[in-house]
This record gives structure tokens, C-alpha cells and sequence, in this order.
């Protein structure tokens, strides 16, 4: 059977990248998916807010929707501190396992929790299942039809403090009006937009920031 995009992603990382080197990981994907496959990855561009948005939070315990095959989880872990931890939900189960195996080769098992299921049902299963108490920083990558439900679910489910900061991927392009309408109207939210581009592409894309004030 032919190979997934994902897999050729994998090939690509394992036979070209530093083992248990982040960066050369990071490097590898982008320039497979700018030179031969374009993927969903937040990208090298889109990525550099990312990097800011993760050293602003310096997050304890950090939480990401929607793992792919680990760009954003191995960007984000790769500045971390010492005991801090990153939980990454991903619902399909190939794109986990590849992300497991990219993970590994960018030597950041130890700090990457990835959890298969859909966002809704782990959201309420955290502070049980993976003692969580506070969540210091969401990366939001995952449905974007999901992005205003899930926030209104940590929430509701009280994981945000003062201080909480949420990052969205793709306000623009795909896009995810109901979230962005949400989140600036809502007065606990203090927004930030980060006009950018698609990942590998001149298309107009941006990021959102929120930090939640309690
Ligand atoms: N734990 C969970 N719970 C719920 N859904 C879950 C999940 N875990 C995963 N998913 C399901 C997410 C599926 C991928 C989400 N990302 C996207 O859909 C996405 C699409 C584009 C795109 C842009 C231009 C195009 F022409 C085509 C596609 C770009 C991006 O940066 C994107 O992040
Ligand atoms: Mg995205």
C-alpha cells in the first residue's frame, strides 16, 4: 500500500535529521514541506510567534490541540524548562504514532505527553487522568470549528488562571470567525493579532493571542 504523506514526512526526518537535536528536526520538515509536500505544520514563519508567544507564557504545564505529526509539540517542548511538560491531543491515530516516532528522534519524549482522543472528551479528563491542575499556555491547531468550544470547556472546567495565555493558529486561512467574535468580545480574554502567512505559502494568514485575566 502506498505510503501517507505523514510516513514520507517521517522517512524524511529519520534519514535527515541530528538524532536528539530539536532544531535540525524543525529544519528537516520545513524544508520537506516547502521543497516537496506542503503539510498542515505551523511552520518556520508562523513558528517564530509561536517561539515568542511559548517564551512569554514559559510555561509550567502547556497544553496543544491537535499534534499532527509533532512540529508544534517538538517547537514548543524545545524551549521548556527543566520540570515543565507539554500534553498534545491528537485524534488520529496514524498521525499520532508518526508524531510519537518524530518526538522521539528530536530527543523530547520525556517532555511530550500525547494523548489520542477528540479535545472534548479529554478536556474534562485532564485533572484526573493526568494531574492538572493549571493550564499556563493552549496552543489551538486542531478543528477550527472546535477552537471556541474547547476554550469555553477549559474554562468551564477550570483550568485557566490570570495570567493563562491561549495561542490560535489560522484566524485567517482556514479561518475560525465563531472563536475570534468569542474571544475579543469576551471581557476575562485581553487579545493580541499576529498578521502572518500560511505555512509555505504568500497566502495571508495570522495568529491570535488571548491571556486570560481571571
Ligand atoms: N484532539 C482533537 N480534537 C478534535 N479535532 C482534532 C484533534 N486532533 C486533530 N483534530 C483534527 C484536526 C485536523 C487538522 C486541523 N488543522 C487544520 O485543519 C489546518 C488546515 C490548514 C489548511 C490550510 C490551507 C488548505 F488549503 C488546507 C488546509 C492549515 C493549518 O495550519 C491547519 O491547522
Ligand atoms: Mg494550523
Amino acid at each position: 500500500m502506498d505510503q501517507s504523506k505523514e510516513q514520507r514526512i517521517l522517512n524524511s526526518v529519520s534519514y535527515n535529521a541530528v538524532k536528539g537535536d530539536p532544531e535540525s528536526v524543525l529544519d528537516c520538515i520545513d524544508n520537506y514541506c516547502s521543497q516537496k509536500e506542503w503539510a498542515m505544520n505551523v511552520g518556520d514563519e508562523k513558528g517564530v510567534i509561536l517561539d515568542k508567544v511559548v517564551e512569554e507564557a514559559d510555561p509550567t504545564i502547556a497544553l496543544e490541540f491537535g499534534t499532527y505529526v509533532g512540529y508544534s509539540a517538538i517547537r514548543i517542548a524545545r524551549l521548556l524548562k527543566p520540570n515543565a511538560r507539554l500534553l498534545t491531543i491528537e485524534f488520529n491515530p496514524e498521525f499520532a504514532s508518526i508524531a510519537r516516532e518524530i518526538i522521539e528522534i528530536a530527543g523530547l519524549s520525556e517532555k511530550i505527553t500525547i494523548i489520542e482522543g477528540h479535545s472534548q472528551d479529554i478536556i474534562p479528563q485532564l485533572r484526573e487522568k493526568y494531574q492538572v491542575d493549571k493550564v499556563d499556555f493552549v496552543f489551538l491547531d486542531h478543528w477550527k470549528e472546535r477552537y471556541c468550544p474547547d476554550t469555553i470547556l477549559l474554562e468551564e472546567c477550570g483550568y485557566l488562571k490570570k495570567g493563562s495565555i491561549l495561542l490560535a493558529d489560522n484566524i485567517v486561512y482556514p479561518g475560525a470567525p465563531d472563536f475570534v467574535k468569542y474571544i475579543r468580545s469576551h471581557k476575562s480574554f485581553d487579545c493580541t493579532n499576529y498578521p502572518s502567512h500560511l505555512e509555505y505559502m504568500k497566502v495571508e494568514d495570522a495568529m491570535e493571542k488571548a491571556v486570560y485575566m481571571g
